[in-house]
């Protein structure tokens, strides 16, 4: 990774329309909901189904995902421990920024390392950022294998994969906990279903 400088002499700029303002316009509250995994957990799905149904509660949310994200912003970065935590770091600041605009800022990366999501969350206000475990099995998602990664890993074609030859640290103290019922996957739309519900308690879909 290349050596950045610091700034020095920088100096803050307030502005006279500021979080307030556009959340009272937008009738929600700004906040990041940080949904961590394995691959192959539900990230992508749980994010895209509840920004569809703040979408159609009239409430605007935003998708940082992951994969995405490492086609652009963090086209630099790969897997090394080092470069998955400048990963998160850059996501975090972005989500930051995100929720300054007012809007529900839904975050979903594999964020493997509980210290680096742990930096995310001190960059918030605490009850701003709401943490999402999808609590499920290596061998549901690794069956699942969408992208055929786990396979690869397995036969040792793709190194520090997490769940296989790297770690995956499981949050202590989250918010939410998406899991299996007797052995069955919530659908979609109830893992969305348990997100807004949380939100609605905590009055995020309100000014
Ligand atoms: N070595 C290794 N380990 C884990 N994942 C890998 C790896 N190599 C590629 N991929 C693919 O990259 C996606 C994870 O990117 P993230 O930015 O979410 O990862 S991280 O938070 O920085 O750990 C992840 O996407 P998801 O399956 O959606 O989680 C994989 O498709
Ligand atoms: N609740 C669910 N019930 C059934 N299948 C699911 C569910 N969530 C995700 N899947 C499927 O599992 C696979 C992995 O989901 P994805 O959202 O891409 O995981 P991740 O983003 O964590 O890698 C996809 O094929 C997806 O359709």
């Amino acid at each position: 990774m290349a050596t950045l400088s610091n700034s020095t002499n920088i100096f803050w700029q307030d502005c006279q329309i500021g979080r307030a303002e556009r959340q009272k316009l937008l009738n929600q509250k700004g906040c990041v909901v940080w949904i961590t995994g394995l691959s192959g957990s539900g990230k992508s799905t749980l994010a895209c189904s509840l920004s569809r149904e703040l979408y159609s509660r009239g409430k605007l949310s935003y998708v940082l995902d992951g994969d995405n994200l490492r086609h652009g912003l963090n086209k630099d970065l790969g897997f090394k421990a080092e470069e998955r935590t400048e990963n998160i770091r850059r996501t975090g600041e972005v989500a930051k920024l995100f929720a300054d605009a007012g809007l529900i800022c839904v975050a979903s990366l594999i964020s493997p390392y509980r210290r680096d999501r742990d930096t995310c969350r001190s960059m918030l206000p605490d009850a701003n950022f709401i943490e999402v475990f999808m609590n499920m099995p290596l061998e549901l998602c690794e069956a699942r294998d969408p992208k055929g990664l786990y396979k690869l890993a397995r036969a040792g074609k793709i190194k520090g994969f997490t769940g296989i030859d790297d770690p995956y640290e499981p949050p202590l103290n989250c918010e939410i906990e998406i899991k299996q019922d007797g052995g069955v996957c919530p659908t979609p739309t109830v893992m969305a279903g348990q997100v807004v519900t949380y939100l609605e308690k905590e009055g995020f879909l309100e000014h």
